[in-house]
């Protein structure tokens, strides 16, 4: 049996449409239940739905053999997975962004406040750019407030259509990275469970349509 971490929230829905489109779920998993795991006997899964950023944690330890999660968290909770495919959905963009009219200030600003949930790529980012003086505040959600009541200088945050940002007077400044959905393997899994794991993802393939991109062979 393999088990597969699902990401509660935004992308569940998207996944598990998804997911039955490929043939993969032949069980119905109703909307407003409480259950937080299933299982298809057809296909013999394991269907389990965990927080967005718990799907690495469970795919790292092996409580899942694979998971599917936003590129954002991989990114964050740098784990050691098998990223092997971009499902395609849930696309949106990490940006720094900040008040409206304000960029050159905020370029100027030596000792930058960031407000975000993902601390770690914006870390990274600066130090990419060689910026010496940050501090980095995290926040779990409603993170556009930030920079509006002086908690922060800017914010890097998540942007799908930008109306978030719009609406409470910020803009991006800098796009960072692309994000989309991606499908994750536990490397034990990835060896021990060759077979079955190789089917369910030339089935996710066949859903995107695309070729290649498949298990390693070792
Ligand atoms: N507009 C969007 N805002 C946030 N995430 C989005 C958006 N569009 C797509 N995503 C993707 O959906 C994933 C899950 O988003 P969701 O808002 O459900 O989770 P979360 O904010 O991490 O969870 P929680 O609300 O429990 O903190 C994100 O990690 C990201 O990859
Ligand atoms: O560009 P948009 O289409 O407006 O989407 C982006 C917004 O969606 C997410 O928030 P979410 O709805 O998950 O709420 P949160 O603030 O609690 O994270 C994200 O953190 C942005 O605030």
């Amino acid at each position: 049996m393999i088990t597969i971490a699902l990401p509660k929230g935004r992308l569940a829905q998207e996944t598990a449409d998804f997911f039955e489109k490929c043939g993969l779920l032949n069980i119905k998993m109703e909307e407003d239940s409480r259950k937080l795991i299933f299982i298809d006997e057809v296909n013999n899964l394991r269907i389990i739905l965990v927080k967005p950023f718990d799907v690495p944690t469970y795919v790292e330890y092996g409580a899942a053999d694979m998971g599917v999660v936003g590129k954002d968290v991989i990114m964050e909770k740098n784990v050691n997975i098998f990223e092997i495919l971009d499902m395609g959905i849930g696309r949106c963009f990490l940006a720094l962004a900040g008040v409206k009219g304000k960029k050159e200030d905020f370029i100027r600003k030596k000792d930058k406040v960031i407000a975000t949930k993902y601390p770690e790529v914006t870390r990274e980012y600066f130090e990419k750019i060689n910026h010496q003086s940050l501090k980095v505040i995290r926040l779990n959600g409603s993170v556009e407030l930030a920079p509006l009541l002086g908690l922060a200088d800017g914010i890097v945050d998540v942007v799908e259509t930008g109306r978030t940002l719009k609406e409470n007077g910020l803009e991006v400044y800098e796009k960072l990275f692309d994000i989309s959905a991606r499908l994750i393997i536990n490397r034990a899994s990835l060896k021990m469970k060759k077979d079955l794991i190789n089917d369910i993802v030339e089935r996710i393939e066949r859903g995107l349509e695309i070729e290649g991109a498949i298990c390693p062979k070792s």
